[in-house]
This record gives C-alpha cells, sequence and structure tokens, in this order.
C-alpha cells in the first residue's frame, strides 16, 4: 500500500497544480506528454496532442463572476466555459472528450457513450402540489417525490464538483418572444454545450449581457448515473424534471437528445396552460405564398427530413406553438437523424454538415475524416445537429402565419395504410388522439426494430397533459384557420416490415408537392375501406397504383389480415383515453371510431354538431304539430321618450320565430323580462319597454350617454337596473319608471349587473376588470373586488345555498364568489381559451354553463365547481349569450355568428334557430318564449315550449 500512496499523491498533486497553471498561467515547465496522459487517464479523457494553448484573452474578466454564478448553485470548479463560441468548444472537446474529432466537413464528431438514444422508461416527473393536478400520470409523466429528485440533484451536483472544467449555455425556448423561456444548461462535456448551443434559439450580446436568472436550468451529469436503490429510480439512468424548482437533472446518460426533448417537455407544459398548443412538428412557408404546413409525426417519421424542401422556407424541423398569431419554432436549430444520408436525397441537410454542425455517434474514416452514414455499428440513431441558418431557405425569425395544410405522418410498418389520404376534421382528431406509427430503431434505446405504436398527439413521451387537451386546441384552431388535415404515410408499401419496403422519399416528397399546389385536395378521390379514407385517385410524379395499399400487395388475403389487425390495434388503443377526455372529444372519436366502416361523407368534427343538430330534427315531432303563431297585431302605442316608431310584425318564415320587435336605433346589446314586461337595451342608449301580453311596444327611457350594455330587473325589489358604456348604472323604480340612483364609482363601461334580493345587494362588473358590489338600500357600495379578473368582466351570475356568484371575463376565467365575504371560493379550471361572455345558471340541475368567445360551452357541476362537460367551438363565431328555458332542460346560446342554438342536457345540439341578420349579443326566456337581442337592431321572438 505504501508505495500505491505515495504515488497517488503527487500525482493529485501535479494534477492540481497542472489545471492550475492552465488556469492562470497557460503554460507548463513539466514533461506535458506525459503528465497529459497522466490526466486523461485520470479523468477518462482523450489526451490530446497538441500543446495546451494560451488562456483566452476574455478569460479573467468573466472568470469570477462565471465561477461565483455556479458557486450560488453549489457547484465548486476551475473553469467554466460561459457561453463559449463554437470554437471554443470544439477546442474543449477535442482536447478532453475522448473520440471527438474535426471532420471533413468540418463538423465535429462526438460520442454519447453508452446511451445513443433516449430513455423513457427513466424520465421522472416530481409529484409536487402546484402542479401535480395538471399532469397526466402513468407510463409517460412516472411520479417521483420531491426528496428523491433533491437526491438525484444533489448527486448531479455532486459530480459536477469533481470535475474541473464546466460548460454553461444561456438560450431562450420559443421563437416568440411573448412566450419566450430563458434556459441554462450546465454540463461537463463541451458537445452538449455546443448541442445546446445549437438547438436553442441563440441570444444576441446584448441579450445575453441582459439573461438574467434563467426560467429553467438543466444539470447534466450524465456521465455519471443515478443510484438504482434511491426510492423511484429503476436504472442507473435517470432524467427527471421539477416543473416546481423549474429544474431538470440528467444522471446517466449522455445522448444529447434528452436536453432537447426535456425543454420541449417543459414548453409541454407551459404553453398548453396558456391556451397555447405546442406540437410535436416540423413546419415550413411557401416561399411566394406564404402558406405554411405543419407536419406532425413521433421520431423517424419525416419531420426533418420533409420540412426541408427547397421549393419551400424551413420554419422548424421538430416542435413548434399555435398561438392567436399564428405558429413559432420553439427551438433554434435542428436535430437530423444522420442515418443513410446521401446528398441526392437529403441535400439541405447534407449541405449543413459544416463548421459548427454536431455529427453524434457516427462511424468514420480516422484519417481522411469521411463519415460513412451508413454505418450503424454504434447506433442506427446516428445525428447531426446544425442551427436553423445553415439551411439556407430558412424563415428567420422562425415565426409564421397560421397554418393552411396539416400534414400527420405516419410511419406504418404493416404496409396497410395509404401513402396519402385526406382527413375529415373529426378523422384528424382521431388520428392525431392515436398518434400511429411504428417507432424506427434507434431512436429510443431498445428499440432495434420498427414496432407499432400509438402515442397520442404523435409526441406522447413529451406531453405532460391528458392528450385531450392538445386535441382540444387543435380540433378549435383547425376549425378557426379552416385548415386541410391530411395522413401521409412514410412507412411500409408492398407488404409488411420484412416484406415490403419503405415509401420512397421521391413519391411522399411528389405527394407533397401536390398538396402544396393544391391540386391534390382539387382532385378526385375514392373510399379506403376499413379505415374510411379519402385517398386520391392520382397525383402528379406518383404511380396510381402504389396509392392504394392493396394494390401493392402481392396476397390479397395478407392485406386484408394485416388490416384487420390494424384497425383492432387502434381500437384497442382508444379505449385507454375515455377518462380525462371531455364528453364533446368522447362523441366525436367515438362518432370517428364508429364511422371507420362506413362511407366517409360528410363527416367533420364541426359536422358533428350540425349532424347532431339534424338527427335530432328527424327526431323531433314533425314542423306541423308545432305550427308558427299567428301573427299579433302590429299596432303601436305612443312613444313614451319620442323615439323612432317601433313595430311589432309577424315573424320572417323561419321556424319558430313569431315575431320581430323592431325599433331600436343602433344594435340590441341586452334584454330582460320581469312580470308581464320586456326591456331591451341598445347602442342607442335607449331602454325600451315592451307588454309581454301582447308584444307591444309601450314606450322608451332614454337614459344612458352611451350603449345600454345590461339589463337586470327584481319584481321583488320592483327595481330595473341599467350598466351603461358611459361607466355609470341606473336604478329605475318600476312603479314610477323614473331613475331613483346613479351609481357612479366604475372606471370603465358596466357589462353586467346582478341582484342578489336575499343579501340587498347589487352586483356590478365591469370594464375595468372590477366586480362591485351595492347596497340596495343606501346605494353605497359596500365591497369594491378591484382587479377581481386580469381583463374586463362579462358576465355574472349567482347559484347555491349558501350564495355564490361567478364571474366570467375576458382573461378566459371564470371566479366563484362567497357572496358574503366576497372572497374567491375557487377559480375554475380548466380555462376557456378566450374571453367567457356568458353564464346561465340551470339551478335544478346543480349545473351551470359558461358560453366564450372560445365558441365553446362549458357545464360545470355547482357542489364541486368542476367542469363536467365541454363542447368545442359549436358556433362559428365568438358565444356571446346564454340562457336557461324557464324549465331549466333547455340551454340557448347565441353568437356573433348571427345564430341561435339549441342545447339539450348532454350539450346535444337539438336546433338552430336562424333569422338575424347580425350577432346576437343576448337572449333570456320568459315562459314559452326565447327573445334574442341582435345587432341587427331587432329581437326576435321565437317559440320554444317544443323543446321542453
Ligand atoms: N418516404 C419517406 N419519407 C420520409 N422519410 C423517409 C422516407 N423514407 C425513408 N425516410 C428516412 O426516414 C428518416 C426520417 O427521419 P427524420 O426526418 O429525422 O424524422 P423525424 O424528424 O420525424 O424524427 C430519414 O432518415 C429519412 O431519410
Ligand atoms: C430527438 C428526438 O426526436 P426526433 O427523433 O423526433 O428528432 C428523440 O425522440 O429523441
Amino acid at each position: 500500500m505504501a508505495p500505491r500512496q505515495s504515488l497517488l499523491r503527487p500525482l493529485a498533486r501535479a494534477v492540481r497544480t497542472i489545471g492550475q497553471r492552465q488556469l492562470h498561467v497557460g503554460r507548463l515547465a513539466m514533461d506535458q506528454g506525459k503528465i497529459r496522459q497522466v490526466i486523461a487517464d485520470a479523468l477518462s479523457v482523450s489526451a490530446s496532442t497538441q500543446p495546451i494553448p494560451a488562456v483566452p484573452a476574455d478569460y479573467h474578466a468573466h472568470a469570477d463572476a462565471d465561477l461565483k454564478l455556479l458557486e450560488g448553485l453549489g457547484i465548486h470548479t476551475k473553469v467554466v466555459q460561459h457561453n463559449a463560441r463554437p470554437g471554443t468548444l470544439y477546442d474543449e472537446a477535442l482536447r478532453y472528450e475522448k473520440g471527438s474529432a474535426i471532420l471533413s466537413t468540418g463538423a465535429l464528431a462526438a460520442f454519447s457513450g453508452a446511451k445513443t438514444g433516449r430513455s423513457p422508461l427513466d424520465k421522472r416527473v416530481v409529484e409536487e402540489p402546484s402542479t401535480k393536478d395538471d399532469i397526466w400520470w402513468g407510463a409517460v409523466n412516472i411520479p417521483v417525490s420531491e426528496s428523491t429528485f433533491k437526491i438525484n440533484r444533489e448527486r448531479a451536483i455532486d459530480y459536477l464538483n469533481t470535475r474541473e472544467r464546466l460548460y454553461v449555455l444561456d438560450g431562450f425556448a420559443g421563437w416568440d418572444p411573448k412566450y419566450r423561456y430563458k434556459v441554462r444548461v450546465i454540463t461537463s462535456r463541451a458537445y452538449h454545450a455546443l448541442f445546446m448551443h445549437n438547438m436553442l434559439i441563440r441570444p444576441t450580446a446584448e441579450e445575453l449581457a441582459n439573461f438574467g436568472e434563467p426560467d429553467y436550468t438543466i444539470y447534466n451529469a450524465g456521465a455519471f448515473p443515478c443510484n438504482r436503490a434511491t426510492e423511484g429510480m429503476t436504472s442507473g439512468t435517470s432524467v427527471s424534471l421539477n416543473f416546481a424548482s423549474r429544474e431538470v437533472v440528467i444522471l446517466g446518460t449522455q445522448y444529447a437528445g434528452e436536453m432537447k426533448k426535456g425543454v420541449f417537455t417543459i414548453m409541454n407544459y407551459l404553453l398548453p396552460k396558456q391556451g397555447i398548443l405546442s406540437m410535436h412538428a416540423s413546419a415550413n412557408a411557401g416561399k411566394d405564398k406564404g402558406d405554411v404546413t405543419v407536419f406532425f409525426g413521433l421520431s423517424g417519421t419525416g419531420k426533418t427530413t420533409l420540412s426541408a424542401d427547397e421549393h419551400r422556407l424551413l420554419i422548424g424541423d421538430d416542435e413548434h406553438a399555435w398561438t392567436d398569431q399564428g405558429i413559432f419554432n420553439i427551438e433554434g436549430g435542428c436535430y437530423a437523424k444522420a442515418i443513410g444520408l446521401t446528398r441526392e436525397k437529403e441535400p439541405e441537410i447534407w449541405d449543413a454538415i459544416r463548421f459548427g454542425a454536431l455529427l453524434e455517434n457516427v462511424v468514420f474514416d480516422q484519417r481522411s475524416g469521411q463519415v460513412d452514414y451508413d454505418d450503424v455499428s454504434i447506433t442506427e440513431n446516428t445525428r447531426v445537429s446544425y442551427p436553423l441558418e445553415y439551411i439556407p431557405n430558412v424563415k428567420i425569425p422562425a415565426v409564421a402565419g397560421h397554418p393552411k395544410n396539416i400534414i400527420m405522418l405516419t410511419c406504418d410498418a404493416f404496409g396497410v395504410l395509404p401513402p396519402v389520404s385526406k382527413l375529415t376534421p373529426a378523422q384528424a382528431m382521431y388520428h392525431f388522439i392515436s398518434g400511429y406509427t411504428a417507432k424506427v430503431a434507434g431512436t429510443e434505446m431498445g428499440v432495434t426494430e420498427p414496432t407499432a405504436t400509438f402515442s397520442a398527439c404523435f409526441g406522447a413521451p413529451f406531453m405532460v397533459w391528458h392528450p385531450a387537451k392538445y386535441a382540444e386546441l387543435l380540433a378549435e384552431k383547425m376549425a378557426q384557420h379552416n385548415v386541410n388535415a391530411w395522413l401521409i404515410n412514410t412507412g411500409w408499401t408492398g407488404g409488411s416490415y420484412g416484406v415490403g419496403h419503405r415509401m420512397s422519399l421521391k413519391d411522399t416528397r411528389a405527394i407533397i408537392d401536390a398538396i402544396h399546389d393544391g391540386n391534390l385536395a382539387g382532385g378526385e378521390f375514392e373510399t379506403f375501406p376499413r379505415f374510411n379514407l379519402q385517398v386520391p385517385k392520382s397525383c402528379a410524379g406518383v404511380d396510381s397504383k402504389i396509392l392504394m395499399p392493396n394494390k401493392t400487395w402481392s396476397s390479397q388475403d395478407e392485406f386484408q389480415k394485416a388490416s384487420v389487425k390494424l384497425a383492432t390495434l387502434f381500437k384497442d388503443n382508444f379505449k385507454k383515453f375515455s377518462e380525462g377526455m371531455s364528453e364533446f372529444m368522447k362523441n366525436c372519436l367515438k362518432e370517428s371510431r364508429a364511422k371507420m366502416q362506413q362511407s366517409p361523407s360528410n363527416h367533420s368534427m364541426s359536422g358533428q354538431l350540425r349532424r347532431d343538430r339534424e338527427r335530432q330534427r328527424d327526431k323531433s315531432p314533425p314542423r306541423q304539430k308545432s305550427p308558427p303563431r299567428p301573427a299579433r297585431s302590429g299596432g303601436l302605442h305612443a312613444s313614451v321618450g319620442g323615439s323612432t316608431t317601433p313595430t311589432a310584425h309577424q315573424s320572417a318564415p323561419e321556424e319558430h320565430c313569431v315575431h320581430i320587435l323592431a325599433g331600436h336605433t343602433g344594435s340590441v346589446l341586452c334584454l330582460c323580462g320581469v312580470g308581464d314586461i320586456l326591456f331591451t337595451g341598445s347602442q342607442d342608449g335607449d331602454i325600451m319597454i315592451w307588454d309581454l301580453n301582447n308584444l307591444q311596444y309601450i314606450g322608451t327611457l332614454p337614459v344612458h350617454k352611451g350603449f345600454v350594455k345590461c339589463l337586470y330587473a327584481s319584481y321583488a325589489k320592483k327595481v330595473l337596473c341599467s350598466g351603461s358604456q358611459d361607466r355609470t348604472i341606473r336604478i329605475w323604480s318600476l312603479e314610477t319608471f323614473s331613475t331613483v340612483k346613479t351609481l357612479l364609482g366604475h372606471t370603465g363601461g358596466v357589462n353586467a349587473i346582478l341582484i342578489l334580493e336575499g343579501a340587498d345587494v347589487l352586483v356590478s362588473g365591469s370594464e375595468d376588470r372590477s366586480i362591485r358590489v351595492w347596497d340596495l338600500a343606501t346605494f353605497e357600495a359596500v365591497a369594491c373586488l378591484e382587479a377581481a379578473h386580469l381583463g374586463g368582466v362579462f358576465a355574472l351570475d349567482r347559484f347555491g345555498s349558501p350564495l355564490q356568484v361567478v364571474s366570467g371575463a375576458r382573461d378566459r376565467s371564470l371566479k366563484v364568489w362567497n357572496a358574503s365575504t366576497w372572497a374567491v371560493s375557487k377559480t375554475l379550471h380548466p380555462p376557456h381559451y378566450d374571453g367567457v361572455t356568458s353564464i346561465a345558471v340551470a339551478g335544478k340541475h346543480g349545473k351551470f354553463y359558461s358560453g366564450s368567445r372560445d365558441r365553446s360551452i362549458k357545464e360545470w357541476d355547482v357542489q364541486s365547481l368542476t367542469n363536467t362537460m365541454h363542447t368545442l367551438h359549436v358556433h362559428g363565431d365568438w358565444i356571446q349569450a346564454l340562457c336557461m328555458s324557464p324549465s331549466d332542460d333547455v340551454l340557448f346560446s347565441g353568437s356573433k355568428d348571427g345564430v341561435v342554438k339549441v342545447w339539450d342536457g348532454e350539450l346535444q345540439c337539438q336546433d338552430v334557430l336562424q333569422g338575424h341578420r347580425g350577432p346576437v349579443s343576448a337572449l333570456t326566456a320568459v315562459g314559452n318564449r326565447l327573445f334574442s337581442a341582435s345587432h341587427d337592431r331587432a329581437v326576435r321572438v321565437w317559440r320554444i315550449e317544443q323543446y321542453g
């Protein structure tokens, strides 16, 4: 033992000395070659034969700050390369990382060690109170305790503390500055720093100077294993995410893809929380027309390959988000598969392999530095990462408009699916939720040949919420922007894997060209049975024979067997999604499945509701059983306020509309009924009074200086209240029709009012974001909930005992308030994707409904305050009004699209009431009649007894 000890001590001293000299002197008096070897052995990195160069000129200026930055995290090292340029990272990798080399193209070759693909089974998400209800726990998001995360973090830091050189890299995720997150990577490997330099969005010098604290930090200690005895660990590899501490810890894998997919997972949590769809997809845009195409696809399906297209501008190859403004790339670079790469097949990617690009796990000739792209001896998952701008026709900044085409890429190893089919919106949802493809060899550890898989949202390993969250956002955006959806099989044709062959890239590209030039959508289609897909009969540049898959198989029996098997897999897969999916989504998808064997025509997501309506119509009693009422007399009373002559006359021929109340000279914005009187308020500043017995005009109250935006009448209190854009609330006596009081205080227009008779208070919600509570006896403000919402308050209603008030606002949220303390009882979840405009309470059923500018209706349970049902984009534009029938059994919705829809308790559409020539702004039901107010200046009166 003694001689060993005596050798080790000087060695340790030598290593320390060398480290110090490198740091502070930059030259050595000792035998460099020998010592380098000693260090290399000690640190298990390569021994370079080059002289150790001088310290960079700016080292001293920044070194201290960089060391301190890490010391603050408990990491003590000697050299920190913070935001080093690629050249420096090349130097570092060449010197300290075994096997690294500059290749003939100028790209850097690096090796990730034992793990050459992602380790999805080793991914963990910390279960903690602030996010645990948001996460879809299961095989993808495996929970781990905060204490295990701490142990892993400590272990990573302990390992990083053993390193004398560390790399810190700062960058952004998200090209849209509004949704940009700052990411910091701390790693022991120069190759990882270069990778993230390529993959994150590179800040400008100024942005770096002002970078400040990151939003998320990745600790990459991948060269060191986790302790598999730690609770929750099942191997030496662990990739754990903590949304509360905003950290990712990597142990036991050096595969660089873990870092970029870690960032993507973070974005898949943060963006949908804000109503933004994050997508495992590539995207490009037409050079002239700017038309955007999004390519969804699991790994290996062709996102990178197909989005790099000489005729189009590349936006990004893997991770995007879709906001109200359009799409943006999350990343600053691409990470392409290098296996089998040729210039002929993928020229853009080939030419991107130059100085700054990083080739991972490729085999190359030591003398010439040339890569053998066909060599899979290290892995099938050879990769190249390069900055976006290495693709010549790239769109920088990587943001663009709304997609015109969505292409779902599937690599079908069964060889059953057609090379291209046009999807209805319902089918698009079905395939998006199913996410069928074959995992190709390599990307995930352990996958050695194409294996059929269903990966929800074409990216299940990276999703955080229930897949329905992403699907609903997609459905909504597709409907809003009238997007074409396609399913493209980039997998097998002519037989399953082993018999047939992979679809030629040339054919797939020709198909995509035909989608882009519009020829495919405009051509003829035939139905592909069992899957009920619409397949083009021809496509320029593609042999028509390959378009219908069975025609490429030599045995039709074998084809049928494979087709049945695949269809069964689809159906079986689907079962697991029922929980957590909204009723609407379930219905759509059920229907899509059921129709897999039927004729596909007229089959769309938004059409689902139209068809519901048609079905219901078929079921509803024949029209002659509920004929329109005979016309009422059109006689007029004198106008109290002396306004233009109002008329009440028989309806237009529209079914069920029995009267039109006309007289306002501006849009009618609100109405309310009390006893046998109806009040209507308008943009013209007037309130009109109508006799509900004979639908005659009684008179006008010329009241406000601005639009009359809301009305509320209380029979018990014998008052009418009106709220106006002029920021005032007027209280009228129902006995004298004179003003009792004008309430001042709101600093924005008053959008909603409500009287709580029992409590003797009036509640008002305003554009100024506040809710005010007024004593009805003294007219004093008894509570002012300043900043009740983050946007104007649009709607108020009440329910329950003890009494609660629910408010909906422009900020998309719904809040429930305790009506005695005026504290928030709950902010309802999930929020709408756009402003909440209307609320209707069905007290009898213990439910209430919210209607939104996102065109959806949500049903909420009064007891649990949870969302119990949800429809999607059920109107062509904003929903602006909701009301219940007097029986509470039927819900009516009015929309900016000009129609009123009738809904049963299952939120199935029973009828559509058409007739208004402008947006519907308000609804109220009195007895067996519904009154709808519109921007067309009219109020329509509809018979509703037939709906129950
Ligand atoms: N018809 C095809 N369409 C797309 N890719 C194909 C096709 N045939 C073979 N490939 C190969 O499949 C791989 C697709 O990988 P890539 O584009 O990186 O997928 P992703 O970005 O979706 O992970 C590439 O190596 C590509 O050359
Ligand atoms: C990097 C990955 O994604 P893709 O294969 O889609 O590029 C991955 O899944 O590890």
